[in-house]
C-alpha cells in the first residue's frame, strides 16, 4: 500500500482514508479469491470477536461456514467452552442448521427464534427431539403469538435428498423448481438439515474454513491471569484451531510470560496475541511467541478507553504500522473493532491486515448469543456491553469476594448496556457476510487486485476531508 500523496504527518483511521481506483485487469469481482494470507485456514478474511454478546456456538458455526473465524470469549466456563467447540466441530459445513421447536412452542417464542425472512424455516420434533418436517417461518405470520406452532404444520415443505447438496447449483435449481426458499433436507428419509436458494448460492461464493477432518474451525480466547498455558492446551484438546491471548493491554510483562509459556507448549496451532497498536510491541510479542497480533486499542464500539485514559491510536495508523512490523518478522496481524461499513474491512486489509475483528455490528445479527428484545417503536434488537464494561467485570470476577470484586470494577473501560438493532434487511449474519463481502470483491477490482496480498500491494490510499467523507454517503431523503 502507498499514500497517493506525501506521507501524512499524523495518524489517522478510517474515515480519514479513501482508495483510488486503479488500472484493472481483474474481470470480473466474482473472479477475486479472499482466501487469508495467515496461518488460521481463513477463507473469508472475517473474525468475529471474543465477546459474550458476539461469539457463540451458532455464530462461530455460521462465520466458518462462509470462511471466517469465530472466537470465543475467555469469559465462559471450560465446560462451556468444551461444549461450544463441539457444537461447532458438530455443525453442517453445507447445509443450514436446523432451528427445532417442539408442537408446544408458542409463536411468539417460534418469531423471536427464526423471524419471517426470505427462505426462513423452522423445524418441528417429536418428543424425542427428531426432525419430524419444516415448515416456513412465514407461516406464522398473522397468527396471535399465544397460539403454538403444532397447530401450523400443514403442508410440510418439499424436500430433497443430501445426495443432491453436495452440488450447490444442482441444489438451487432443484429449490428453484420446487418453486419454494428453502427445503428439508433427507439423508435416508430422515431429515438432516435444511437448504435456503440463498444459501446454495453463497456455497458457491464462498468456501468454509475447515480443519484437516473436514469440520468448521474455531477459536478460543484466553486471558493472561492464571494458568495461561495449561488453559491453552486443554482448549486444544477439545478441538480448537486458533489461540488468541487477549488481554486489554497486550503489551505488558504479564502477556509477554503467558505468550511464552503457551508458546513452550508446542500445541500445533496459531497464536493470536493482543492488543497492540506499535511495531515495538509487535517486535515484543512476536518475539515471545505471537503468530499474529491483535491490534486495536479505543476504536470498539462498546470501548471508553480513549475517554478514560487517552490512551489508544487512530486505527488505520495503528493497522498500517503494525502490519509493516508484522510482515518483516514473517507474522500477521488482525485489524480489532471500530469497523461500521464494509469500506473499512477494505481499508484495514489495503493496510495489510490479514483479517478483519469485528463485535458489535455482528451482536445484532440473528445468530448472535442475545434474544431478540423488541423497543416501544417494535424494532427488534440484542444487547451488547463491553469486555471490560462493570457489567462484564462483575461477571468474570464473580468468584472473587466482595472487597476484590469492587476494587476491580473501579477499572471499567467499556459500556454495560447497549442495543444493537438488527437491520429488517439484513437479520442475519449471513446477510451482513454478503454485504461485507461484496463490497470487498468490488473494492479490490478497483484496486486491481485478484487476491489480498495483491490488494495490499496495489492499493493506493489518500487522505480526505471531513467534508470528503461526507460526500461518500448516500442520500436517504432528498436535500
Ligand atoms: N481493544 C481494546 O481497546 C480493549 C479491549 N478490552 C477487552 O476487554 C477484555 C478484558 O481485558 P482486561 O481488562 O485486560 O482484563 P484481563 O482479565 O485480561 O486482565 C488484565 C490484567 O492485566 C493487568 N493490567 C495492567 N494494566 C492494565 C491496563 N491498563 N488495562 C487492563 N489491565 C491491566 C490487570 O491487573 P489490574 O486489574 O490489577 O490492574 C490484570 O491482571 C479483553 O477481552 C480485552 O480485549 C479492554 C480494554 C481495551
Ligand atoms: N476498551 C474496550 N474495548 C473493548 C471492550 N469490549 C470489547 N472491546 C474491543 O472492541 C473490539 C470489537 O470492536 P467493535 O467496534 O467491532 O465492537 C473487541 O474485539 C475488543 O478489542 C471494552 O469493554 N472496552
Ligand atoms: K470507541
Amino acid at each position: 500500500m502507498r499514500f497517493a500523496n506525501e506521507t501524512p504527518a499524523h495518524d489517522l483511521t478510517y474515515s480519514d482514508v479513501f482508495l483510488t481506483p486503479q488500472h484493472s485487469a481483474a474481470g470480473s469481482r466474482l473472479g477475486v479469491d479472499l482466501a487469508v494470507d495467515d496461518p488460521t485456514g481463513m477463507q473469508t478474511p472475517i473474525v468475529a470477536a471474543n465477546m459474550t454478546s458476539v461469539t457463540g456456538p451458532r455464530l462461530a458455526a455460521a462465520l466458518a461456514r462462509r470462511g471466517g473465524l469465530g472466537v470465543l470469549p475467555q469469559d465462559l466456563p471450560l465446560q462451556e467452552l468444551d461444549a461450544a467447540i463441539h457444537a461447532v466441530k458438530a455443525a453442517p459445513t453445507m447445509l443450514d442448521p436446523l432451528v427445532a421447536v417442539s408442537a408446544e412452542t408458542t409463536v411468539g417464542e417460534a418469531r423471536r427464534r427464526v423471524p419471517d425472512t426470505e427462505g426462513a424455516l423452522l423445524t418441528l420434533v417429536d418428543s424425542d427431539g427428531e426432525p419430524t418436517a419444516c415448515i416456513p417461518a412465514s407461516r406464522l405470520r398473522h397468527v396471535l403469538p399465544d397460539a403454538v406452532v403444532g397447530d401450523l404444520v400443514g403442508d410440510p415443505v418439499p424436500s430433497i435428498d443430501d445426495d443432491d447438496v453436495t452440488d450447490a447449483r444442482r441444489a438451487f435449481d432443484l429449490i428453484d423448481a420446487a418453486g419454494v426458499g428453502a427445503v428439508a433436507v433427507r439423508h435416508h428419509g430422515r431429515i438432516v438439515g435444511s437448504l435456503s436458494a440463498r444459501s446454495a448460492v453463497r456455497a458457491t461464493l464462498y468456501r468454509p474454513a475447515v480443519d484437516a477432518h473436514g469440520r468448521l474451525r474455531v477459536a478460543a480466547a484466553v486471558g493472561i491471569n492464571g494458568d495461561a498455558a495449561a488453559r491453552a492446551r486443554a482448549l486444544v484438546q477439545a478441538g480448537v484451531d486458533v489461540l488468541v491471548l487477549d488481554t486489554a493491554h497486550g503489551h505488558q510483562e504479564q502477556m509477554l510470560e503467558a505468550l511464552r509459556a503457551v508458546s513452550a507448549a508446542e500445541l500445533g496451532v496459531p497464536i493470536v496475541a493482543g492488543n497492540i497498536v506499535t511495531a515495538e510491541a509487535v517486535r515484543d510479542l512476536v518475539t515471545a511467541g505471537a503468530d499474529i497480533l491483535k491490534v486495536g486499542v479505543g476504536p470498539g464500539a462498546m470501548c471508553t478507553t480513549r475517554m478514560m485514559t487517552a490512551v489508544g491510536r487512530p486505527q488505520f495508523s495503528a493497522v498500517l504500522e503494525t502490519a509493516e512490523a508484522a510482515r518483516s518478522l514473517g507474522a500477521r496481524v488482525w485489524a480489532d473493532g471500530g469497523v461500521r461499513y464494509p469500506r473499512d474491512v477494505a481499508l484495514a486489509l489495503a493496510a495489510g491486515a490479514s483479517a478483519v475483528m469485528i463485535g458489535s455490528w455482528f451482536a445484532g445479527t440473528l445468530e448472535a448469543p442475545g434474544e431478540i428484545e423488541t423497543d416501544d417503536e417494535g424494532r427488534w434488537f440484542k444487547s451488547s456491553w463491553g469486555m471490560a464494561s462493570t457489567k462484564a467485570v462483575e461477571q468474570r470476577f464473580h468468584r472473587l469476594d466482595a472487597f476484590e470484586r469492587a476494587r476491580k470494577t473501579l477499572f471499567a473501560e467499556g459500556i454495560s448496556s447497549s442495543r444493537i438493532y438488527l437491520d429488517p434487511q439484513r437479520p442475519s449474519l449471513d446477510d451482513l457476510l454478503d454485504m461485507i463481502t461484496s463490497g470487498l470483491r468490488s473494492s479490490m477490482t478497483y484496486a486491481g487486485a485478484a487476491t489480498l496480498p495483491e490488494f495490499h500491494e496495489r492499493a493506493v490510499v489518500g487522505v480526505q476531508s471531513a467534508a470528503g467523507y461526507e460526500e461518500g454517503k448516500a442520500l436517504p431523503v432528498s436535500w
